[in-house]
């Protein structure tokens, strides 16, 4: 029946297909199902075990293979979802782990297998123009749903951490305990570090390779002082040591499987789920202004986060105009709302407000929830000639436009004090940088934020905001 169900909904609209899934999935599960989770099912962003739904020969691949629909007993649904992925070192294990981690949860009916090469081959994916290879995992346990990022190579992870091509919202740094920690362990610390991620959970690979007992002691004890030194909790946070491969073959399973599930415990457990957007403060980048005759001023733009309702105080935050005003009405397809909230693209009708007050790229939101500034620190990956970036490299005071949500602002890029001879330490294309970033003027900004520089018309580089100045 779903296959059959699913196949008349090859030539549909868009629509048309989303309650088509709606009513299979219902079927399925006995359960309203509503339209966004019918479309998000169908844009395989959640994807289920259990029935599967077979591509028939003719009907596109793209449509089809994501839908794996969910069985009756499980109201796996509604699990929080939480983005993860393996870091460290290379050759330290995180793609066995990853496949080994499918394998053991396969085993409690919580994932599908993925095999070593099936992770390892990843595609290439497209993230603003920069070509990244991950591979995206899936599984899930008793408590949540993760996705979960493995990268093959160390340059792919920074550009991954950097572009926020897969964000996580937590970790699992991978350690040998042959090697111990390594260059690279150091710098995917760093690096989640400034790219915000929180938090993490150690796993040391490879106890099968190890018969001296002191030797972990070691690396678990120099894994705690490199998390402290990093900013991380390095007492608190759960070392788990084990061996992925013995997981992945079916062998010792006192350091293999047990150890898998403990791992996860342990990520159940240390890595919170993440606030949903709707909770957070109202918060709209600007993209249009209009004036509408007899009503006032309306900007339009898409919520990035929380909830808007009408006749709320809101703040208008950056382009040297930081003010307060009312919201007196919320449209959306041209109609009135009293409620407007995150992804929705809105219109917002403030009270009292010239046009000439508002500038594309100000954000409108929960008074005393951003700030605006001019002065941070950002960690910044330059593209490559091959990326589409720069064919050469630059230097101090170089000024491009830098792109962040809708705002459109001239930057200044200097090397942090303290660097040696900044006036001649260039940038290389296809290098990762930390660099202070002063801009032309202020905009509402928080440390996660992403953005992309641009120069001439394309795209030379993408960063994260690390660290507000002033
Ligand atoms: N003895 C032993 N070997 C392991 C274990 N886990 C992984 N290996 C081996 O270590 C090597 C590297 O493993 P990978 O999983 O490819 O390591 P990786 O961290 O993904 O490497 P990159 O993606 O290249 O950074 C492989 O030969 C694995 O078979 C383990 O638990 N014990
Ligand atoms: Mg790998």
């Amino acid at each position: 029946m779903f296959l059959r169900t699913i196949q008349t909904t090859a030539n549909l609209s868009a629509r048309t297909r989303v309650a088509s899934c709606r009513s299979v999935l219902r079927s399925v599960s006995a359960l309203p199902v509503s339209t966004k989770a019918a479309a998000r099912t169908l844009h395989g962003l959640r994807i289920h075990r259990s029935v599967e739904v077979l591509a028939p020969a003719g009907l596109s691949r793209s449509l089809v293979s994501p839908i794996r629909l969910m069985a009756t007993d499980k109201f796996a649904r509604d699990k929080p979802h939480v983005n993860i992925g393996t870091i460290g070192h290379v050759d330290h294990g995180k793609t066995t782990l990853t496949a080994a981690i499918t394998k053991v949860l396969a085993d409690a009916g919580g994932a599908q297998f993925r095999d070593y090469n099936s992770i390892d081959k990843a595609p290439e994916e497209r993230a603003r123009g920069i070509t990244i290879s991950t591979a995206h995992v899936e599984y899930e346990t008793q408590s949540r749903h993760y996705a979960h990022v493995d990268c093959p190579g160390h340059a792919d992870y920074i550009k991954n951490m950097i572009t926020g091509a897969a964000t996580m919202d937590g970790a699992i740094i991978v350690v040998s305990a042959t090697d111990g920690q390594m260059p690279q362990t150091r710098e995917h610390l760093l690096l989640a570090r400034q790219v915000g991620v929180k938090d993490l959970v150690v796993f040391v690979n490879k106890v099968d390779a190890v018969d001296d007992e002191e030797m972990l002691e070691l690396v678990e004890m120099e894994m705690r002082e490199l998390l402290t030194e990093y900013g991380f909790d390095g007492e608190n946070i759960p070392v788990i040591m084990g061996s992925a491969l013995c997981a992945l073959e079916d062998r010792n399973p006192e350091m293999g499987r047990e150890k898998i599930l403990k791992l996860m415990e342990a990520v159940d457990a240390n890595i919170p789920t993440p606030q949903r957007d709707l909770d957070k403060p109202f918060l709209m980048p600007i993209e249009d202004i209009f004036s509408i005759a007899g009503r006032g001023t309306v900007a339009t733009g898409r919520v990035e986060r929380g909830v808007a309702t009408k006749g709320q105080e809101v703040e208008i935050v950056g382009h040297g105009n930081t003010f307060r005003t009312t919201l007196t009405g919320i449209e959306m397809f041209h109609k009135q709302l009293d409620r407007g909230e995150a992804g929705d693209n809105m219109g917002a009708l403030l009270r009292g407000v010239k046009r000439d007050q508002l500038t594309r790229g100000q954000v409108i939101c929960a008074p005393g929830s951003v700030k605006s500034h001019k002065k941070f620190m950002a960690q910044m990956y330059v593209l490559t000639k091959e990326e589409g970036g720069r064919h050469t490299p630059f230097v101090d005071n170089y000024r491009p436009q830098m792109f962040i949500r809708t705002s459109d602002v001239t930057v200044t890029l200097r090397h942090p004090e303290g660097t040696k001879n900044p006036e001649e330490k260039m940038v290389m294309p296809g290098d990762n940088v930390t660099m202070e970033c002063e801009l032309y003027t202020d905009i509402a900004l928080e440390a996660g934020l992403r953005f992309t520089i641009r120069e001439g018309g394309k795209t030379v580089g993408t960063g994260v905001v690390s660290e507000l100045l002033d």
